[in-house]
């Protein structure tokens, strides 16, 4: 499936270094897994989890999720031999942390080739060159790491998230620019399933393609939140039906429940409609 038309509802973070949730996760209904080798492996366990990865990715069996391994900053004791391992690796990305400019993209494609990079936006100069990085020819997705942009910028975790949207605004506005996909950060309370969804809610509402998830009791509201519902496919539907018909009678706009409708809603429409599709492609495979 191309990369820009699959879903990203739910990115889920497995840990490089635990065998069971790699394990675990082969029957997981993710849309996507990040591999980590950075924040969530201990240093201790780094070159382990590197080995252990690397078995787990050769022995297969995570069907049409994506795979993206995120590797260690390549300015860390680890970053270039995890750059070389992952080309090993054969997964669909590698995502790179903590990137700053398009010259960290540069330095990390000069190692994995032509695999597709994707950027972990978390930093305040990443979010003042999103644009640069965003049109990189190797850059296809921004995973927002709302952790440590919180940290950097020395804002505090609230609810409405107003701190962080500048940020958020910022990387949404170079990913639609340039057509790469763009994840929301994680969601820390993985026991709060009404916080979770309603942070999701607002990601989707933002024009977020997915959230990233910590566990797995996350996967499932992720899901259902980012997949467009019944009534929007059917309200799609008709609008796209209604807008015909007004053009076969030589008009340019349509009415559907009392609201108007224009060639540029019928492509809203359309997007829904074919999310549904692939969503359902995803799901049978
Ligand atoms: C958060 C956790 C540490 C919780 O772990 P644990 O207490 O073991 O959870 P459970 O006992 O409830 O686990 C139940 C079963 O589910 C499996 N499991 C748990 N987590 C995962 C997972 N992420 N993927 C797959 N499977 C998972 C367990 O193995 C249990 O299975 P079983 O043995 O059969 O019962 C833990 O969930 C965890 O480590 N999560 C990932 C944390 C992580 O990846 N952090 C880094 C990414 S976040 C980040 O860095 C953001 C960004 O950079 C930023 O700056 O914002
Ligand atoms: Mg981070």
């Amino acid at each position: 499936m191309d990369m820009r038309a699959r879903p990203y509802r739910s990115v889920l973070y497995i840990p490089g270094s635990k065998t069971r949730a790699l394990d675990k996760a082969r029957g997981m209904a993710v849309d996507a897994i990040i591999f980590d080798l950075e924040d969530a492996v201990s240093v201790e366990e780094k070159a382990n989890a590197r080995a252990t990865l690397a078995a787990a990715l050769s022995e297969g069996g995570y069907g049409p999720r994506m795979r993206i391994v995120r590797i260690n900053g390549l300015d860390t004791e680890w970053g270039h031999q995890d750059a070389r391992a992952v080309v090993e690796m054969r997964p669909d990305a590698v995502l790179l942390p903590k990137v700053n400019s398009a010259d960290d993209l540069d330095a990390l494609a000069e190692i994995t080739g032509d695999l597709p990079i994707w950027a972990m936006m978390e930093t305040p100069q990443g979010m003042l060159r999103a644009e640069e990085i965003a049109a990189h020819p190797k850059l296809a997705g921004f995973v927002m790491g709302t952790n440590d942009l919180a940290k950097d910028l020395q804002c505090r975790f609230r609810a409405d998230r107003l701190p962080l949207m500048a940020s958020l605004g910022l990387c949404l506005l170079a990913a639609k620019a340039h057509g790469v996909v763009i994840v929301d950060g994680v969601y820390n309370a993985f026991k709060d399933d009404d916080g979770l969804r309603s942070e999701c809610q607002q990601g989707r509402d933002m024009g977020m393609d997915g959230k990233t998830l910590i566990h797995p009791a996350q996967v499932a509201i992720a899901n259902e939140v980012f997949a467009p519902s019944g009534e929007d496919i059917d309200l799609a539907g008709r609008q796209i039906a209604a807008f015909e018909e007004a053009e076969a009678k030589g008009q340019g706009v349509a009415v559907v429940d009392g609201r108007i409708v224009e060639n540029l809603h019928v492509a809203t429409a359309r997007e829904i409609l074919a999310k549904a599709e692939a969503i359902a492609a995803l799901s049978s495979e």
